[in-house]
């Protein structure tokens, strides 16, 4: 028997359970009797006493349905956090049909109460003799939203975290699905995805969910809802709910993740994430979309495949749309991606710690039309022989072999530009630009160390740190070196002093 309504008195607290998980009911296992739910009757006044009276410091945050409070029930035992649905003051008890406060409240006791899983916000239980509203007690989680971890947060999460609470939300949302019947949550949104104590994220806010067939009456008969910017466009009609307008909204939610924006945000052109998002992807400039705080994650392939994701779970047509389950598969390999990243990652990683340590040092030269060129100021190179060396975890015996060991690694890792090799002077030529190298100069005075792999100049201070690193653009630029004695200097566009 399940729980019909909080208003009757013999409403039950103990309900039919464990029922999303199919592979539990397989013929080739033996099924266990379900474990039922055990859902608590609180008195009002002891909910009361657990949040202080509903004071300002238990409060946790308003809803559109209510506001919830942090209460300590049981000695201390149980942190838990109830919600407290007040009724519009006009409501009556014949009008209780017709409010949708009330009905999202009695909604979300009846689903909790036959559905639990790791990854929802379970219920713990209800009051059913309160007269101005419902009060309903879930599990308290004390780390916020992950609205409030996207957007609120000095220090947004890393690539490992973001796929980790994707996954966790998934896998809530495909239980949801595969309950029997299954439940359509039709509000899967940043700010309902909750932080446990673990730092796990947690599917909660089931006021809109729906339990029941597609055909059933009162699923054919519920008119559609949802949050601006996550609402399946196809969703017109309540005959078009499906489990499907859950993966758009769960689409959604995964560019909001990756990219760090709003669902809807009117400081982007266009404020639609889908809108900004999709022809980008569409490119195939999967790091175009990252959270521009925290840059691509090091393996190419994980932002590949949760901007490829992303993008099916918005397709305009549901029935092209992946199953929740097809997401949980996906997310579980991103996931052992994230986590155990090929060994070639940990290089790439430590090239861009290199290059975002030049970027800090980096002056605003007013142009973009820089590439790369390397050079060293007088009497430093023992110093930068050793910064260099220590940068790329190599010891070199000479500064040559320094400079050239910088200058083969640096090209291997951008891999952007051809080598130019010390050796005897003349003209060379790379990525298009004429280099007159004058012979032994270039490594073994002091000025000038050259022109290294890479669209990049660099000058460092006496001390050997680095004073600025500039971009040039190798296509409007001719350098040339005036003989042994002299720097090389920028011909066409003496954008740097030297
Ligand atoms: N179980 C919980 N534990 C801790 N804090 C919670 C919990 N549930 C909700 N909150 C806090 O209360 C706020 C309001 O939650 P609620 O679910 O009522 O509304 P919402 O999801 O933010 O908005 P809406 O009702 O419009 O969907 C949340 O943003 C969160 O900060």
């Amino acid at each position: 028997m399940g729980y019909f309504s909080c208003n009757a008195e013999s409403a039950t607290a103990i309900c039919d359970s464990y029922n999303w998980d199919r592979k539990r009911k397989s013929k080739t296992r033996r099924v266990k009797p379900d474990k039922p739910i055990e859902i608590r009757e609180f008195l009002y006044d002891d909910l009361v006493a657990a949040t202080n009276g509903f004071s300002t410091e238990s409060f946790l945050g308003k809803g559109s349905h209510g506001s919830v409070y942090r209460a300590i029930l049981d000695d201390g035992k149980l942190i838990a956090a109830v919600k407290r649905t007040k009724y519009p003051k006009q409501t009556t008890s014949l009008g209780i049909r017709n409010c949708t406060t009330c009905v999202a409240a009695e909604n979300e006791i009846e689903i909790l109460s036959r559905v639990r899983h790791p990854r929802l916000v379970n219920l713990i239980g209800f009051c059913p003799d309160s007269n101005d509203g419902k009060l309903i007690v879930v599990e308290y989680m004390p780390n916020g939203t992950l609205y409030d971890l996207l957007h609120l947060r000095s220090r947004p999460p890393g690539w490992t975290r973001r796929v980790r609470l994707s996954l966790h939300v998934a896998k809530a949302a495909q239980a949801l699905h595969s309950s029997n019947p299954p439940v359509i949550h039709r509000d899967i949104k940043s700010s309902n995805i909750l932080i446990d104590g673990d730092w796990n994220a947690r599917l909660g806010d089931l006021g809109l969910a729906l339990r029941g067939h597609v055909e059933d009456v009162r699923v054919r008969c519920t008119p559609p809802a949802g949050t601006l910017g996550y609402l399946d466009p196809g969703y017109l009609a309540p005959g078009d709910l499906s489990a499907k307008s859950d993966v758009f909204s769960f689409g959604i939610l995964l560019l909001e993740i990756v990219s760090g924006r709003n669902a809807i945000d009117v400081n982007y052109s266009p404020p639609s994430v889908i809108d900004w998002a999709l022809p980008i992807i569409k490119h195939g400039d999967y790091a175009g979309i990252c959270d521009r705080r925290i840059g691509p994650p090091a393996d190419p392939a994980v932002i590949r495949q949760l901007a490829v994701l992303a993008a099916r779970c918005v397709r305009s047509t549901a029935e092209k749309r992946p199953s929740m389950a097809e997401v949980v598969e996906c997310l579980t390999a991103v996931n052992k991606r994230v986590h155990a990243p090929p060994i070639w990652n940990s290089m790439r990683r430590r090239v861009k710690r290199v290059e975002s340590k030049e970027a800090e040092h980096r002056p605003s030269f007013g142009s973009n039309d820089l590439e790369e060129i390397v050079r060293s100021t007088r009497g430093s190179r023992r110093k930068l022989t050793r910064k260099v060396s220590s940068v790329l975890g190599a010891e070199y015996e000479s500064e040559d072999e320094a400079m050239i060991g910088e200058r083969v690694l640096r090209s291997r890792s951008i891999g952007s530009v051809n080598e130019i090799k010390a050796g005897k002077g003349g003209v060379r030529k790379s990525a298009g630009v004429a280099v007159k190298v004058p012979s032994a100069m270039r490594l073994s005075k002091s000025r000038s160390v050259g022109v290294l792999g890479s669209p990049r100049l660099v000058r460092y201070n006496k001390r050997g740190f680095l004073l600025e690193s500039v971009k040039l653009d190798m296509s409007k630029l001719v350098i040339s070196v005036d003989g042994e004695k002299s720097d090389m200097k920028l011909l066409q566009k003496p954008l740097v002093s030297i």
